[in-house]
């Protein structure tokens, strides 16, 4: 069982509040966890619905709150939004300080399988089951029976990942910005599943890879995914995201309705590309998370 949650502080921003907090996590084998979460001010104690967003590598629960531009269009649409972190803290795990891709700010949304790591490396865990928990636990005008997903390069790998294969169907939508779009066969997506998963990139590709999991998927699907062309990570073969926009067409939901895959001329990867295409990712979530 998580521990109870601690504010840590408290900001008002565009007529909602923003709060960090923090608890002993179960999921992340009792370290410290911390999260930030945006709650608009609604009025008559009615409920938020929550879209949650995953930060990328290197992140903490703070980049997507800084920079992402979200709050403004939140605020309007009555979204509540959670920023968890991006990896569990202070481990101890083998080699998950010597990289930035690997180990702490690099937890890429898996539940661990090798003993090393399985004991606090479960982040699938942390944002599918526990947070939501804690959140409900903590009486917080929030409705987790509504919740979509959204993230940033492992972030929108993970939010593609974690909407394609929640069996509960808990999230109605999911979008990314830069996602690693087929982590089994880039680089990144490569080292992550070989350090934490006892069978590897092949235990990877089956779990935890958006382009396997699209053909495994029943029903309609609400993705929308962006990425930029002066992106160095694109461009690098990171991303991949052709891989998965040739997966839903081969998978029957290339109709440019249930999947939309947009190249966005001369974006980077940084958060003037996210915060430029916010207003567009979270007015979609409201489609969905609304009604
Ligand atoms: N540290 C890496 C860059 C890592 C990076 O670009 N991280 C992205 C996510 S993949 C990010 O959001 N960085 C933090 C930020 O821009 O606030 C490098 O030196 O090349």
């Amino acid at each position: 069982m998580a521990g109870p949650i601690e504010k840590l502080s408290s900001s008002k921003v565009f007529e909602g509040e923003l709060i960090k907090y923090k608890f002993k996590s179960a999921a992340l084998g009792d370290l410290d966890a911390q999260f930030n979460l945006f709650i608009p001010f609604l009025r008559n104690g009615a409920k938020a619905p929550l879209l949650v967003y995953l930060a990328g590598l290197t992140c903490t629960e703070d980049n997507g709150a800084q920079k992402g531009g979200f709050f403004g269009v939140a605020s309007a649409q009555g979204l509540a939004i959670l920023f968890p972190d991006t990896s569990p803290r202070g481990a101890g795990a083998p080699g998950e300080e010597d990289s930035w891709d690997f180990g702490t700010g690099a937890g890429f949304y898996v539940n661990a399988t090798k003993p090393e790591y399985s004991k606090h490396y479960n982040m699938y865990t942390h944002i599918t089951t526990e947070l939501p928990e804690v959140i409900k636990a903590a009486g917080l005008p929030i409705d987790t029976t509504r919740q979509s997903i959204f993230g940033h390069s492992m972030g929108g790998h993970g939010a593609l990942v974690l909407y394609l294969s929640s069996k509960s169907k808990q999230y109605r939508s999911a979008s990314a910005f830069a996602p690693i779009a087929n982590p089994s066969k880039c680089p990144w997506g490569e080292k992550a599943f070989s350090g934490y998963l006892h069978g590897g990139v092949e235990e990877g590709a089956k779990n935890y890879d958006a382009t396997e999991l699209i053909f495994q998927h029943k029903g309609p699907l609400h993705i929308l995914v962006d990425y930029g062309t002066g992106d160095n990570f694109y461009k690098q073969g990171q991303l991949l995201p052709e891989n998965f926009l040739k997966a839903a067409h081969d998978a029957g939901y290339d109709d440019g309705v249930q999947v939309r895959v947009r190249s966005q001329a001369d974006y980077d990867h940084s958060y003037y590309f996210i915060s430029t295409f916010a207003g567009d990712h979270i007015h979609f979530h409201a489609n969905f998370l609304k009604v």
